[in-house]
């Protein structure tokens, strides 16, 4: 879209096509030494790509093969005119040209994948793969697609991706990400005026998203200014809502309260000290505790149990038009009957499955993308479908990936990490898609940052540091 965008504001095709090929030539440059190289070209304008780049690395002093997909006589366009600019030998794809290659151009398909790939194509990627040759892929490693993350059959894993303009949502997307190797993205001189005629909705997750709504304190504020959030605590497994609490406190809520039922009141009482921790047996003093407007994000599921009083706990939280954070238990305990819970949502409220979760509350098809985006549309929520590729998702069509997550994140209790941070920031006043989106991320650098050997608790204990660092970037304030 952006390409035929900058096309239709006067930018030629041919240009385009110049600037994309010696945008790859210089990167295979940039990262391995002149060998013998086999670029294989497709019947689109990737393939054109691929012309492009083989005279650049020809011209460079690089010993270059290209071998065509179909003939020339079918390409068209910007990619014939290319093609014709090579002026020397065009092979004919065969798995043999593999012998004495030492690196594979990947220019079969980008943007314009239309099915699996088959017959030659699909055995040289395979042989590319098999024989381990380093690969340099034009756009998009050929057979991933671009829009999804997911492959179309065969994909030869690529060492780096060059793409152009913006990354694609497949960059990103699991498995995608692991597909595409290292991404560079080369500017080919489409403006960026061409971004507010296509009007992305989707983002890479980064905090130049948010920063303008993050609620850093105000040196005029009191406590009461930085919201007040409630965790409603389990009865038996205590540690989750504690640790929702401790997330909440520590991404700066001003005040933090556990729910507590008698019979674990002392645990919670006994483990927390600015946490305050109150008396709740029963949804009607749940109901009171909420008649004080002052608190005004509330976290319901971690350890709260898939039953009736969680369901009810939540069906309370939403009729008082609460910020909520619904994690965990309180989304399964919707499994039954899922719209009687987006019935009820009406205000902020952000729901934060892992797929197992989703599944239970949404029977939605696509990809990852696409199921985050319908789900958040459907329940009214902004949707936060967690994994490797974390997904936030507004009802209103926006959405971002986040990228940040290292695999240390897979351990209990980081979820509960989670929901409170969201809490936390809403609770300081950031709109929901926001601060979901801006909790991620600083998940996702708080684990990173920790690195092996993290446990949960660690996460709230090292975001002061993850913190420091995102206030010194973005020179917020004197410090
Ligand atoms: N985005 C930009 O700014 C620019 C991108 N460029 C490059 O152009 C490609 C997209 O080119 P396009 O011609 O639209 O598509 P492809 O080259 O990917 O392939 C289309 C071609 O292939 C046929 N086809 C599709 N799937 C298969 C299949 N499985 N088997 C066989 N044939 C298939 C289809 O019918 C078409 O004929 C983009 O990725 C960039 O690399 C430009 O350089 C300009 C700037
Ligand atoms: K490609």
């Amino acid at each position: 879209a952006a390409d035929s965008a900058a096309i239709a504001s006067g930018i030629s095709e041919m240009a385009l096509m110049e600037a994309a090929g010696s945008a790859v030539a210089n990167a295979v440059g940039a990262r391995w030494g002149k060998r013998p190289v086999l670029v294989l070209a497709g019947p689109g304008n990737n393939g054109g790509d691929g012309f492009v780049a083989a005279r650049h690395l020809r011209d460079a002093g690089w010993n270059v093969r290209i071998a065509l997909l179909g003939s020339l006589e079918q390409l068209s366009g910007v990619a014939a005119r290319q093609a014709a600019l090579w002026n020397d030998e065009v092979l004919a794809l065969s798995v043999y040209l593999l012998d004495g290659t030492a690196l594979v151009v990947d220019a079969l398909f980008g943007a314009g994948l239309t099915r699996p790939i088959s017959g030659v194509a699909a055995q040289l990627l395979e042989a590319v793969a098999s024989r381990g040759i380093p690969v340099c892929a034009i756009d998009v490693p050929s057979g991933l697609d671009g829009a999804s993350g997911q492959p179309q059959g065969v994909v030869a894993r690529a060492d780096i991706t060059v793409t152009f303009f913006r990354k694609k949502p497949g960059h990103v997307l699991m498995p995608g990400r692991l597909l595409c190797g290292e991404v560079i993205l080369a500017d080919i001189g489409i403006p960026d005026r061409v971004l507010s005629q296509i009007d992305p909705a989707v983002f890479e997750n980064s905090p130049v998203l948010w920063m303008n709504a993050y609620p850093w304190p105000h040196i005029d504020g009191h406590k009461y200014q930085r919201g007040h959030v409630l965790v409603v605590g389990g009865a038996t497994m205590t540690g989750a809502a504690r640790l929702s609490a401790l997330a909440s406190a520590r991404i700066g809520a001003g005040l933090v309260t556990v729910a507590a039922p008698d019979s674990s009141w002392a645990i919670y009482a006994a483990a927390l000290t600015s946490i305050m921790v109150q008396r709740v047996n029963d949804v009607s003093m749940l109901d009171h505790l909420l008649s004080d407007d002052r608190k005004n994000a509330v976290v319901v599921g971690p350890g709260a149990g898939v039953s009736h009083s969680t369901r009810e706990y939540v069906l309370a939280v939403l009729a008082r038009k609460r910020a909520v954070v619904l994690d965990a238990d309180a989304i399964s305990a919707f499994a039954a009957d899922p719209q009687s819970l987006f019935n009820a949502i009406a205000g902020p409220c952000v729901l934060t499955p892992h797929e197992g979760e989703f599944g239970r509350l949404f029977n939605v098809n696509g990809d990852k993308l696409e199921r985050a985006l319908m789900a958040a549309r459907r329940s009214g929520a902004v949707l936060v479908l967690k994994g490797a590729d974390t997904i936030v998702a507004a009802p209103d069509g926006r959405a971002v990936i986040n990228t940040n997550a290292p695999p240390d994140l897979a351990t209990g209790g980081t979820g509960d990490v989670l929901a409170g941070f969201i809490a936390g920031l809403v609770a300081q006043g950031m709109p929901a898609f926001d601060a979901a989106a801006a909790a991620v991320w600083l998940h996702g650098e708080a684990a990173a940052l920790f690195g092996p050997g993290l446990i949960s608790e660690d996460l709230p204990q090292i975001l002061p540091r993850v913190l420091r660092r995102l206030k010194r970037a973005t020179r917020h304030d004197i410090s």
